[in-house]
């Protein structure tokens, strides 16, 4: 047996061959180009998009199945005949909707939003960026009129164009705020808020089960790439937990049959995935800017190789006095401040590129440092948080990590874990279980005193006090 999991992540898409010998494998890469035609807008093409799937899909050769895992909120309109785009895709990171959201929130919205979707008023969400595609997009208007208008995040179009199936599952649909929780369907009054027409949203699909086919290969599964690389960690029961630092840093805790809601600590109730009719809920706080930070930092040429920035021989730039809030597009959890600017503070005449650099990394750790402490608040993280993505390759980002989250960390040396999380539920979708891959890891121990650590949180916290508001 083979398995094709397609990552179609913010920044690529690729795909892992797994197969019953315990092989596993990214056979082909790509990137793709992203778009900003105006500040805090993001936006990719549809057809980029597809064109590297179906790229994906060859690379893999002979498979019997396929999964595809999708970036969450992203979204976009397209036509029911034709199949062709109305517009192009709006990603999660896009703050268009912000004066949208903030008239909802003053007319006292967001109670209805936190209620039924779990979700606060935040352009992050899908719902809100559908509602500006019905308003601002004549294309999108024109085929609503003719009644051939289809709206939904990503993975709803790759499946109605790939298989001719027009679904999206519990996960993606979770991210949309337009989906009851408890129900697992899409919720009327929700839908009317942002005057999304229902008949318009693709079917509600389990994560794991039948999607069409591509050709004559079954599509098995489909998924929210953070709950997928949840599943690749092997997190499966209440207070597993799994750090993704991807383009953004997203941590995941599962909370079994249970919704957690917590919106005093700004995290988010989230469906880690829908197995037949059991829906299996998580936790879900998240950093808008970790590795695109780092490359950000790249372009501006403070660095210009990843090794120059994973040992620095000076202490932490934190207890120099030296801070840096990652807010290149707003705070998130547990914050929520769209207007936060990114901010160094604290240079001097002294301070190199490599100090800034170093800040940024541990930047980036504190913030995420806040979103697992709103997490223990609600629910019981395991002592051991196991991470991936890109900076979990960088020892001295993760030694800091394990020193400022004072918790044990696990790195991985194969790191695919969304695309192999979304290999395995494609694969239980075809009725067999891929065998367990035997992967090495390595363990960071905190090795900081609680003293040390509450300074720099609490220096940092003026830093973030400070970005917030900014823009
Ligand atoms: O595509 P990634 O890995 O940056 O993840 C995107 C997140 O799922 C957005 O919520």
């Amino acid at each position: 047996m083979r398995i094709a999991a397609i990552d179609q992540g913010t920044t690529s898409t690729r795909v892992l061959v797994a197969d019953s010998n315990g092989g596993a494998d990214i056979v082909h890469s790509v990137r793709h180009r992203q778009h900003h035609p105006k500040a805090g807008w993001v936006e990719h093409s549809p057809e980029e998009l597809l064109s590297n799937l179906n790229a994906c899909i060859e690379a893999a050769g002979t498979i019997d199945a396929i999964g595809i895992d999708n970036q969450g909120e992203s979204c976009l309109a397209w036509d029911a005949e034709s199949g062709e785009a109305l517009s192009p895709v709006i990603v999660w990171q896009d703050n268009r909707t912000a004066d949208l959201l903030k008239n909802l929130r003053e007319h006292g919205a967001e109670e209805l939003t936190l209620s039924r979707a779990g979700l606060p008023l935040d352009p992050y969400f899908s719902a809100s960026k559908l509602a500006w595609l019905l308003t601002h997009n004549d294309r999108v208007k024109q085929a609503q009129r003719a009644g051939t208008l289809r709206l939904g995040t990503t993975d709803a179009y790759f499946l109605d164009r790939l298989t001719g199936r027009f679904e999206t599952d519990t996960t993606t649909a979770s991210r949309t705020s337009l989906m009851n929780l408890e129900r697992g369907e899409w919720d009327e009054d929700l839908c009317r808020l942002f005057g999304v027409p229902l008949e318009c949203l693709p079917e509600i699909r389990p994560t794991v089960g039948e999607f069409g086919s591509v050709g004559t290969i079954p599509v098995t599964a489909s998924i929210v790439d953070q709950q997928a690389a949840l599943y690749g960690h092997g997190c499966r029961k209440t207070g597993d937990a799994k750090i993704t630092f991807g383009t953004g840093a997203f941590a995941l805790t599962l909370t079994g049959n249970q919704i957690v809601r917590a919106p005093e600590q700004g995290l988010l109730p989230t469906v880690a995935w829908r197995i037949g009719n059991d829906i299996t809920y998580a936790l879900d706080g998240g950093v808008y800017d970790a590795s695109s930070a780092v490359e950000w930092a790249g372009r501006l040429g403070l660095y210009s190789d990843l090794s120059e920035i994973s040992t620095f021989e000076t202490p932490p730039a934190i207890s120099q006095g030296l801070a840096f809030v990652p807010a290149l597009s707003g705070l998130a959890c547990p914050h929520w401040n769209r207007g936060a600017g990114a901010l160094w503070v604290g240079m001097c005449a002294s301070t190199t590129k490599g100090d800034l650099c170093q800040a940024l990394l541990e930047g980036v750790a504190l913030c995420t440092s806040e979103v697992i402490a709103a997490m223990m608040d609600r629910v019981n993280v395991t002592d051991r948080l196991s991470v991936d993505g890109g900076l979990g390759r960088n020892v001295y980002f993760v030694q800091f990590l394990a020193d400022v989250l004072e918790r044990t960390i696990v790195t991985q040396r194969f790191h695919e874990l969304t695309a192999f999380g979304c290999a395995a539920l494609a694969s239980m979708g075809l009725g067999s279980a891929l065998p367990e891959y035997k992967n090495a890891s390595t363990v960071f121990h905190p090795c900081q005193d609680k003293a040390t650590v509450g300074e720099w949180k609490a220096r940092f916290a003026e830093a973030v006090t400070r970005s917030k508001g900014w823009r």
